[in-house]
Parts: structure tokens; C-alpha cells; sequence
């Protein structure tokens, strides 16, 4: 099931070919946390995290950030702000936490603008108002939502936690990966990715996937781990994320090292503006960023114009 990144020629090939076999061989290298690795090993290995941590993963959130990390992606949909019959693309999207949410949204929106519609209407039988509030089909006014994840672990629990919850109407899941969607150009109207771009090996790759496949006047919306402002924050935020988070990581998930690769990521990922540039490179424009929780986290907005 694990599907490595794109196996590049990127190979230095120098004039005539002249370069001795051990440096020509050398495939580029990345960053796997603090490791450095080759761009062809980073994929298995954080697959590898991933399949790992599924189980866990939500017990885990809720202990590391004292559900901090549920106000996050409230905001990040009270940013979005979706419009009736929004298509939505979560990217990374795991365990549907990003999709549970918009479709609450975007259910209770319908609800209360048919309520108005209802209350506006004289001469309606009550057959017709019943019918109007059974039927299923319509409760998202047309939207939805495909989560597409690239580890078949995490979206096996999330597709049982969408069972679990009664979710069904207006959601599908596919296996994808970020930096090659599985989806024609054009066809969302929003596009998110929360926590995941961090772990992808090639950003510039997976943003211009989400530039490709989102509709023109489409949004990007990135909800991710930044660099934190506050010097006190961040001396403090340094000591639970290295002495702290990898115990919980041992003692919850049984898993040391997947924690301290997502702390170690977590400083990796580029600081705001940098990002901010990245996602403008890829194509977007208006990109705006907003800092939450002294910018622990941050979200990147970009729009396709
Ligand atoms: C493998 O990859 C992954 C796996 C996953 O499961 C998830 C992800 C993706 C990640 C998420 C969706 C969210 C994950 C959340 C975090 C990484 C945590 C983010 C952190 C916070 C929201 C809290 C920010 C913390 C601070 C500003 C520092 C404050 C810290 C302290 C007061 C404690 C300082 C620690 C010490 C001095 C060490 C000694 C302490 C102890 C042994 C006690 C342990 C304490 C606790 C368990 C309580 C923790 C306290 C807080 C959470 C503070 C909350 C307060 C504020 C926000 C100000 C993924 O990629
Ligand atoms: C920390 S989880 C985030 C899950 C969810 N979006 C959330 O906010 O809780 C990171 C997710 O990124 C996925 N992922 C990593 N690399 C990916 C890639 N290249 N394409 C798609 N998903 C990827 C992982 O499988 C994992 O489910």
C-alpha cells in the first residue's frame, strides 16, 4: 500500500557525463526531522509514522495540545466560511477531522436557511414542510467533501469514525497522494490541508497540485505548525515539545519516535513568511497568513485568480 514519491532523474549529469559514478549516484537529499534522507526514502518513512500513529492519533492529539488542536480547526473553518454547494478537497485529511467539521458547517447553514425560507412561505401543507426536513439527500444544500490521504491506516479510522458518527451523505474518501492528485484541473472550490504539507517531501510539488486542481477564483487554505513570536512562548513551547511530547508519545501510543519526528518536523517547516512566498510561487494570489496561539500554528490563505 505504500506509495513512494516520484522517483525523479534528478541526478547531477554533468557535461559529457563526466562525473565519477559515486557522486553521480548520490540522489538528492531531504529532511526526515532532523535526519537527513534521500528524497526516494522519505515517503516510506512517513508512511511508516503514519501507519503507526493511526490508532492513537486522536487520543494523542487531545493529550499533546489539551484539545487545543479542535479550536484550531474551528477557526479554520470559521475562516473558510463555506457558501452553499461548496466542494471541498481535504488533502492529508486522515481521520476526517477537517470534514467532519465542514460538513457540521455547512448542515447547519442549509438547516437554518431553509428554516428561513419555510418561515417565509404561506400555504404550505405540512407534507411539504415534512418532506422539506427528511429529506437526507439535500441536508449539505449541495456540498461536499473527498478526503484523500495518502496512508490506507489513517483513512480506515477515519472512515470508521465517519460510520460511528452517522456521516455519510456529501462525503468520499480516496488514497492520494499531495504532490500527485488523483483529480482532473478545475474541479474544487476549496482546498485544505491540515498538518499534512509538513510531511510531504516535495511542498513546491503538492502546492502546485492544489493550484492545479482547485477552480479559478478557488481557496487554499493550510492550517500548519509555524514559528512561535513570543520569546517566552517559544522558550517554553521548546521544553514541552522535546522533554514532553515524545513521552507521551511513548507512554499513549507506544511510539517514541514517531513523536519526536513530529516535534522535529515541526522546526523544519518553513517560518510564515518563507511559506508565504512558496504558496505565491505556486500561483496563488491575495496570500494572506494569521497566526494562532502565539503562531504555534498558522493559516495560509491563497486564492486561484
Ligand atoms: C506523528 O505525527 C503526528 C502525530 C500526531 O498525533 C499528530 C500530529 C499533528 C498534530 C496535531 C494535530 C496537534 C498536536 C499538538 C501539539 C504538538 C501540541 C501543541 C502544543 C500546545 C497547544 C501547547 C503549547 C505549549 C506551550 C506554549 C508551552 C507550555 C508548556 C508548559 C506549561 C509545560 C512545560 C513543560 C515542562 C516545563 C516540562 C515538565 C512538565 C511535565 C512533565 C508535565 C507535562 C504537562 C502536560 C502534559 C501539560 C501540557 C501543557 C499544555 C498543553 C499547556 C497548554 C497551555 C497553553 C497553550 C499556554 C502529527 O503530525
Ligand atoms: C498529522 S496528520 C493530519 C491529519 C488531519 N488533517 C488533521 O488535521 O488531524 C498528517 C496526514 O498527512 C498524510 N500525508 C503525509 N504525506 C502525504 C502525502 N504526500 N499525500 C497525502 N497525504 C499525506 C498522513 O498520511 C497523515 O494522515
Amino acid at each position: 500500500g505504500c506509495r513512494l514519491p516520484w522517483l525523479r532523474s534528478c541526478w547531477p549529469s554533468g557535461p559529457l557525463g563526466a562525473r565519477p559514478l559515486s557522486q553521480e549516484k548520490r540522489a538528492t537529499e531531504t529532511h526526515f526531522g532532523f535526519e537527513t534522507v534521500s528524497e526516494e526514502e522519505k515517503g516510506g518513512k512517513v508512511y511508516q509514522v503514519f501507519e503507526s500513529v493511526a490508532r492513537k492519533y486522536d487520543v494523542m492529539n487531545d493529550m499533546m495540545s489539551l484539545g487545543i488542536h479542535r479550536v484550531w480547526k474551528d477557526l479554520l473553518l470559521l475562516k473558510m466560511h463555506p457558501f452553499p454547494g461548496t466542494q471541498l478537497l481535504d488533502v492529508a485529511g486522515g481521520t476526517g477531522d477537517i470534514a467532519f467539521r465542514f460538513l457540521n458547517y455547512v448542515q447547519a447553514q442549509h438547516q437554518r436557511k431553509q428554516k428561513r425560507q419555510l418561515r417565509a412561505q404561506q400555504n404550505l401543507s405540512w407534507e411539504e414542510i415534512a418532506k422539506k426536513y427528511q429529506n437526507q439527500e439535500d441536508s449539505l444544500g449541495g456540498s461536499r467533501v473527498m478526503v484523500c490521504d495518502i496512508n490506507k491506516e489513517m483513512l480506515k479510522m477515519g472512515k470508521q469514525k465517519a460510520c460511528a458518527r452517522g456521516y455519510k451523505a456529501g462525503l468520499a474518501w480516496v488514497l492520494g497522494d499531495a504532490e500527485e492528485l488523483p483529480f482532473d484541473d478545475d474541479k474544487f472550490d476549496v482546498y485544505t490541508i491540515a498538518f499534512g504539507i509538513r510531511n510531504v517531501t516535495h511542498i513546491d510539488r503538492a502546492l502546485q497540485e492544489a493550484h492545479r486542481v482547485l477552480k479559478p477564483g478557488g481557496r487554499f487554505l493550510c492550517l500548519e505548525f509555524s514559528q512561535v513570536n513570543n520569546p517566552l512562548v517559544s522558550r517554553l513551547y521548546d521544553v514541552y515539545s522535546f522533554q514532553v511530547i515524545p513521552v507521551l508519545g511513548e507512554v499513549i501510543a507506544g511510539d517514541w519516535k514517531s513523536y519526536q519526528y513530529l516535534v522535529e518536523s515541526i522546526r523544519q517547516f518553513p517560518p510564515q513568511e518563507e511559506f508565504k512566498e512558496m504558496i505565491e510561487d505556486a500561483g496563488f494570489q491575495k496570500v494572506t497568513y494569521e497566526n494562532l496561539t502565539s503562531g504555534i500554528v498558522a493559516i495560509h490563505s491563497g486564492f486561484k485568480l
